[in-house]
């Protein structure tokens, strides 16, 4: 699914209205009653609504929508803002027509106003700006924003298409925006709606179909998209019948230490419930027994260390030796020994093939930035948002991270991406994909070496790193979704993504008929 910015919504509501035969005030009017639709089946009809409306075309949706709910036997009513002096042309038509069908159901507040007291339990409708905000709001506008924030505590706010404030393609911090329980947009996401800064502002958010030109949106590029089912069945390769396990690649993976050898199991068994052909572990020796009890399923290589693993380069240390292994995946409770950061070194100057990188293979990096250098082309790093501060610096908001995170993509020609709720992933092409599959139930120790499993054993079958991250995200938050179905978010942990992987997998299968 693209994510398409304000500019861009507003040439794709253009197109629309002047491709297809669906005037702007009817385009308006399936954006109402999508809206009045939502709202009836969230709240009851004695429920007070009081819908905010600015002087564009967000307040011409809730003009609408107040009309709408008048209909449905709602005590809705409408306080226009007079924040500007002119109003679009479709605010003043729906402006009309409310007040022609219920005269006492539009209120003016002239700049400078006071703001109506809602009754108790009313529910408050934010339709004062959308997407053409074209700067901060400040002075009167700022203020009402606050006093409905401060409302917040006693009434739900549901916003109309984007938070009023919320700028949707430039990071909003520290400017005034409403703080939405609800946020009700239109055909697409906003790439301010996936940034973790926004998560006070929107809300749940729920994308309602206005059926704008398919035709604009098939021809429309955009820099951000979010991965979508259909998409990962596209990538996902169902098994043949006359494969054998030489089929489905060999990975070596390299992780654990004197106490964090779990971190080396949930890896191997999340790589193993991949589907990899073959799994090699390389493990110090404390952690020898357990995952050969733990993933019985992996072979292993013993580091000649108790606590530590130092001689894993030389697995790649000539070609024959390195072309046994389809990919490495490395990081998970590896520790940062010195000894084993000498040995990444050594291993990054002679493995290059596509590989996985994570956890304390990525701090070492950190420590060592010139190491990146060595990092095979067309990788996946995996950092979460402090390994990545670590790596590439802090940043003043989200959208300069994004920015950071694909210009390192592009000049470095690695796959990185950013674990969160939207887990973003950067490709060499510049492009970002945003996931949206996943709960807060995964935010547990060991989620992360799940994830690095799971790579890693997708780019061992031979899947190329950009499919292998795509699928491989979506596939762990899909897991993780059935986890929390069936043990619920706080009950579930990391062992459980790797349980319900299976799950995950029968989604991806195309329904087939015999
Ligand atoms: N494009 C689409 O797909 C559709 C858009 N619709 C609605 O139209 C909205 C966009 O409408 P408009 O382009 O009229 O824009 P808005 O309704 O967001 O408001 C624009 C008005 O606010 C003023 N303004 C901008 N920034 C301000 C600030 N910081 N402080 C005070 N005033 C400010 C502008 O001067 C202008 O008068 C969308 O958000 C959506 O709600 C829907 O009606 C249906 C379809
Ligand atoms: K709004």
């Amino acid at each position: 699914m693209k994510i398409f910015t304000a500019q861009q919504i507003r040439e794709a509501d253009a197109y629309t209205i002047a491709n297809t035969p669906i005037s702007s005030l009817d385009l308006m009017e399936k954006a109402a009653i999508a809206c009045t639709a939502w709202i009836c089946r969230h709240y009851n009809e004695y429920t007070p609504v009081y819908i905010f409306c600015g002087m564009g075309n967000n307040g011409g949706d809730g003009l609408a929508i107040t009309r709408l709910l008048r209909n449905r036997g709602y005590e809705a009513h409408a306080y226009v803002l007079h924040h500007s002096s002119t109003a679009s042309a479709d605010h003043t038509a729906n402006r009309q027509a409310l007040q022609q069908q219920y005269p006492g159901a539009v209120h003016d507040i002239a700049e400078n106003g006071l703001l109506p007291r809602p009754d108790a339990h009313a529910l408050i409708v934010d339709a004062i700006l959308g997407t053409g905000l074209s700067r901060p709001a400040e002075g009167w506008t700022a203020n009402i924003i606050h006093q409905l924030n401060d409302l917040k505590a006693e009434h739900d706010i549901v916003a109309i298409d984007i938070p009023s404030g919320l700028q949707a393609d430039a990071s909003s911090v520290n400017t005034p925006v409403i703080k939405a329980d609800h946020t009700l947009s239109f055909e697409f996401y906003k790439l301010a709606f996936l940034l973790p800064e926004n998560a006070a502002a929107v809300g749940e958010i729920c994308i309602l179909t206005i059926d704008l030109s398919p035709e604009y949106i098939a021809q429309t590029t955009s820099r951000f998209n979010i991965t979508d089912i259909q998409q990962v069945r596209g990538i996902y390769r169902p098994r043949k019948a006359f494969s054998h396990k030489g089929t489905f690649g060999h990975a070596l993976l390299i992780a654990g230490s004197e106490g964090k050898t779990g971190a080396a199991v949930l890896s191997a068994k999340a790589c193993l419930r991949t589907g990899v052909g073959l799994l090699t572990c390389h493990i110090p020796k404390c952690g020898y027994e357990i995952i050969q009890i733990a993933a019985p399923g992996a072979m292993c290589f013993i580091d000649e260390q108790k606590d530590h693993s130092s001689s894993f380069h030389n697995h790649v240390s000539t070609p024959e030796a390195a072309a046994r292994f389809k990919t490495i995946g490395i990081g998970p409770g590896l520790g940062t020994a010195a000894g084993t950061c000498w040995a990444l070194e050594k291993l990054l100057d002679h493995y290059r093939q596509p590989m996985v990188l994570d956890a304390d293979a990525l701090n070492i990096l950190s420590s060592n930035p010139t190491l990146l250098n060595k990092v095979p082309h067309g990788s996946i790093l995996t950092p979460h948002p402090k390994e990545f501060e670590r790596l590439f610096g802090r940043t003043a908001n989200d959208v300069e991270r994004l920015q950071i995170l694909s210009g390192n993509a592009v000049k470095r020609q690695l796959n990185i991406l950013l674990k969160g709720r939207y887990t973003a992933m950067a490709f060499t092409d510049g492009s970002i994909w945003f996931n949206t599959t996943g709960n807060p139930g995964m935010a547990t120790g060991g989620s992360g070496d799940v994830l690095t499993g799971i790579l890693t054993s997708l780019l061992a079958q031979g899947y190329n790193s950009r499919d292998a991250m795509l699928m491989g995200v979506y596939l762990h938050g899909l897991s993780g979704d059935y986890a929390a179905a069936e043990l619920s978010e706080e009950a579930m942990i990391a062992e459980d993504i790797v349980e319900f992987l299976g799950r995950g997998f029968q989604h991806l299968r195309k329904p087939h008929t015999c």
